[in-house]
């Protein structure tokens, strides 16, 4: 296995070097700033990929608000997605809450719209939901992210969180494996 992830990473093509990425987050962060300056929000960090966004944001945002976690995964470290596997719920009530969710990938959008419906479902006054990547495909999404850090190819991608087959969330860029 490790053979494979070090071939994988030797391949990949770099698509946004780590200062890009660190000025998209910063300009996300500008925007959540202004955007919920009063609005006491929760954050949810999608487990796993949204770790890296979730802490790099945390830092950046400056009103008073409060965290906790989520984890509904559909990739189970595979590179192709099936049904979502709810695997933590958030500790937090929800009722009333102006949510934020943070992940580091919106792809075909079923994991955000199932969590943005599971929010909703508890209760949340307004759910928002923010990606490090949206991923550009050529048919329309079930919903819009509110605050995306750069759009990116339809390749599979790692790092800043996202795998391949578990690995390489900590490669300090965008990448993309080679076809
Ligand atoms: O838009 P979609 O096609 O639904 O895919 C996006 C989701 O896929 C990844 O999660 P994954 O299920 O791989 O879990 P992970 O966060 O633990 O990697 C990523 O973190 C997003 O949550
Ligand atoms: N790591 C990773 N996870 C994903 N989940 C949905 N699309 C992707 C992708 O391109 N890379």
């Amino acid at each position: 296995m490790l053979e494979e992830i070090k071939h994988v990473q030797a391949t990949a093509d770099l698509l946004h070097s780590e200062q890009q990425v660190e000025a998209a987050i910063d300009n996300m962060a500008q925007e959540i700033n202004i955007a919920l300056a009063d609005r006491n929000p929760l954050l949810l960090c999608v487990l796993n990929g949204g770790i890296p966004t979730f802490g790099k944001l945390l830092t950046r945002l400056t009103m008073p608000l409060t965290i906790d976690s989520i984890n509904a995964s559909r990739y189970q470290n595979q590179t192709s997605g099936g049904s979502i596997e709810w695997l933590l719920k958030p500790e937090t009530p929800l009722k009333g809450r102006t949510v934020l969710i943070i992940d580091d990938i919106l792809d075909e959008g079923i994991t955000l719209q199932a969590i943005y419906h599971y929010c909703r479902g508890q209760g949340a006054a307004a759910v928002y939901s923010a990606v490090l990547v949206d991923k550009i495909l050529d048919h329309e999404k079930p919903l819009t992210a509110d605050f995306v850090g750069l759009h990116v190819e339809n390749r599979y991608l790692f790092g800043y969180g996202m795998d391949y087959k578990g690995y390489l969330r900590n490669a300090p860029g965008i990448f993309a494996c080679k076809e």
